[in-house]
C-alpha cells in the first residue's frame, strides 16, 4: 500500500527495474496463501491472476530472477517463495524501530504480522514522557533519547515513522543521523532525505481518494458536467468541455 516512490533509479545494481521490484512482494503473497494450503506448483496464468497482474508480465519479472518456470508444470511454489524473499532481503531478520506510539504506533506494535514476515519490531520510541515506559505488545516504549544507542546496538535497519506531520522531518534527520538508511514513512508529509537512504510513504487518504475517484466514474457522475453520457461522446458535444480537462 506504500504509495509513495522510493528514490532510487528505476533500474537496481543487479538489473532488476524497480517496477518489478514493487511487484515481488504481490507475488510472494500470493504464493504465500498457496503454500498454506499445500498447492505445490502453480501456472503463470495462475499467480498472475493471484496477484493482480498480467503473465506476460509475471513471467518477465520472474525471468530477472533466473525463473522461468517448467514447461506443463509451472513453477515450484516453495522454491519460488525462497527465491523472491532471498531477492527482497527478507531471508535475514530486520529489526524495525516505531516512531511516534500514539493511535497508529500502537496498532502497528500490535500488529502480529511483522515478524512471519521477516521484520522484527526492535524498539518503540516516543518524546512524550507520559507515553514512555508504556509497555505494548510486551515492549516499553523508550524515549527519543535512547534513540541513537537503540539504533546501534539493535542494529536498527528501518524505522517507521508515526509521528504528526510536523515533527516527521525533524525525526527523518534524526534516524539518518544514527544511521538508518530506510524510513517508512506514514505522516502525510513529504520528506527529504540524503541520498542513498530509501523513503517509502504511506498514505490511506490518497488510496480512498483514487477509490473515490473510481466510484464517481462508476456512479455516472461527472464532477464537471453532471451525469456522464451513456455513449461516448465527441469533442465539443457537451458544450464547449473538451473530452479531457487540461491538468
Ligand atoms: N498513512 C496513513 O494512512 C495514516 C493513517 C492514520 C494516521 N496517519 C498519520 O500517522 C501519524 C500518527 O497519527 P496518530 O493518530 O497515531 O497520532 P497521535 O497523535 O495519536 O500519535 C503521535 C505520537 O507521536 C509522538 N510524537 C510527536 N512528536 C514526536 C517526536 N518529535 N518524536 C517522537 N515522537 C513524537 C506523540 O507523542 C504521539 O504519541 C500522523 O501523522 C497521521 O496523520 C497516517
Amino acid at each position: 500500500m506504500a504509495t509513495g516512490r522510493t528514490e532510487r533509479p528505476a533500474q537496481r545494481g543487479r538489473g532488476i527495474p524497480e517496477a518489478t521490484v514493487a511487484r515481488l512482494p504481490l507475488y510472494l503473497r500470493a504464493l504465500s496463501a498457496l503454500s498454506e494450503r499445500g498447492v505445490p506448483t502453480v501456472s503463470s496464468e495462475e499467480l498472475a491472476a493471484a496477484a493482480g497482474v498480467n503473465s506476460a508480465k509475471l513471467r518477465k519479472d520472474l525471468s530477472y530472477l533466473g525463473s522461468y518456470g517448467t514447461r506443463g508444470v509451472g513453477y515450484d511454489v516453495e522454491y519460488l517463495v525462497y527465491q523472491i524473499s532471498r531477492e527482497l532481503g527478507l531471508t535475514q531478520d530486520w529489526p524495525v524501530a516505531i516512531i511516534g506510539i500514539g493511535n497508529l504506533g500502537h496498532a502497528l506494535a500490535n500488529y502480529g504480522g511483522f515478524a512471519s514476515r521477516g521484520f522484527r519490531v526492535a524498539a518503540l520510541l516516543d518524546a512524550d514522557r507520559a507515553v514512555t515506559g508504556q509497555r505494548i505488545a510486551g515492549m516499553a516504549v523508550r524515549h527519543m533519547d535512547d534513540l541513537e544507542q537503540i539504533v546501534r546496538e539493535d542494529h536498527v535497519s528501518i524505522g517507521v515513522i508515526t509521528t504528526p506531520a510536523p515533527a516527521a522531518q525533524e525525526v527523518a534527520d534524526r534516524l539518518v543521523a544514527a544511521g538508518i538508511t530506510s524510513i517508512l514513512n506514514f505522516a502525510p508529509t513529504v520528506l527529504s532525505v540524503p541520498e542513498g537512504v530509501d523513503v517509502r510513504k504511506v498514505d490511506l487518504s490518497i488510496e480512498l481518494q483514487i477509490l473515490a475517484f473510481h466510484e464517481q466514474r462508476k456512479s455516472g457522475l461527472d464532477p464537471v458536467a453532471g451525469p456522464v453520457p451513456a455513449r461516448p461522446s465527441k469533442p465539443g458535444e457537451r458544450g464547449d468541455l473538451p473530452e479531457v480537462m487540461p491538468a
